[in-house]
């Protein structure tokens, strides 16, 4: 049996406020694989944007393991798996508002650690990739629209050739149009670079492109029939 991309085994997240205790995630179990789309979909507080951030090595479970190809993220360093395999698209977008997409991307790199001549050569390959056109790549972000944007926060992301992407409700603020344009990029980064691609979302659009969807249900990640 070949070892999964990412595995998550037997997670749990509890939170604790005063004398309260809530478990949000009870011994959640699954494995992603390269080259597929996945939904988490789920009622609002059920735990989607806390499983995105225990897989995405923002956060650390109560207990259980996050693997990467086999190796428990703790152990390989959060720092170091968010920075060289998995990037995360958040829904405030974190770009810098002030420089160009350009800018943007590779100021991604810099940090990550991508050094070299060619950052620059990379950052117009992947704007190229989502669409965004050489006149546009120049302005400040701030001048672009929110679909624009949105492709300019995933170009950042997959700077530095992570093999997982991870997005919280990529299509929230856009018209039906920009995200159908989303979702396409999105499906493409799958199908045909081979990245395993997760998103948490409320569309049902979006849920429909993947090729999984995955309930999240009184804190138990439930595989759609
Ligand atoms: N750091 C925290 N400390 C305490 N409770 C938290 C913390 N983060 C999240 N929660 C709680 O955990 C529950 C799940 O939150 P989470 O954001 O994961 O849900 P969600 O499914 O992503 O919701 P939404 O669809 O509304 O974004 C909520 O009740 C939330 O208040």
């Amino acid at each position: 049996m070949t070892t999964p991309l990412l595995e998550l085994t037997d997670l749990t997240r509890t939170y604790s406020g005063g004398n309260r205790r809530r478990t949000i995630l009870k011994s959640v179990s699954y494995a992603f694989e390269p080259g597929r789309m996945y939904a988490i979909v789920g009622p609002s507080g059920s735990g989607k944007t806390t499983l995105l951030s225990l897989a995405s090595g923002l956060d650390s479970p109560t207990t259980g393991s996050v693997r990467f190809h086999g190796r428990d993220i703790a152990e390989l360093g959060l720092g170091t798996y968010r920075n060289r395999h998995a990037a995360t698209v958040f829904q405030s977008l974190n770009l810098l508002t002030y420089m160009n997409a350009v800018q943007n991307v590779t100021s991604a790199m810099e940090i990550t650690g991508v050094r070299g001549a060619h950052r620059r050569e990379r950052a117009h390959e992947l704007l190229d990739l989502l669409g965004i056109e050489p006149a546009d790549r120049t302005r400040r972000t701030l001048q672009l629209s929110g679909g624009q944007q949105q492709r300019v926060a995933i170009a950042r992301a997959l700077a530095c050739e992570v093999d997982i992407l991870f997005a919280d409700e990529p299509t929230g603020s856009l018209d039906h149009e920009t995200a159908a344009g989303i979702i396409e990029v999105f499906w493409k980064l799958a199908h045909d670079d081979g990245k395993c691609v997760i998103v948490v979302t409320h569309s049902k659009e979006v849920a429909n492109a993947c090729d999984e969807v995955l309930h999240l249900k009184r804190g138990k990640l439930v595989p759609q029939d």
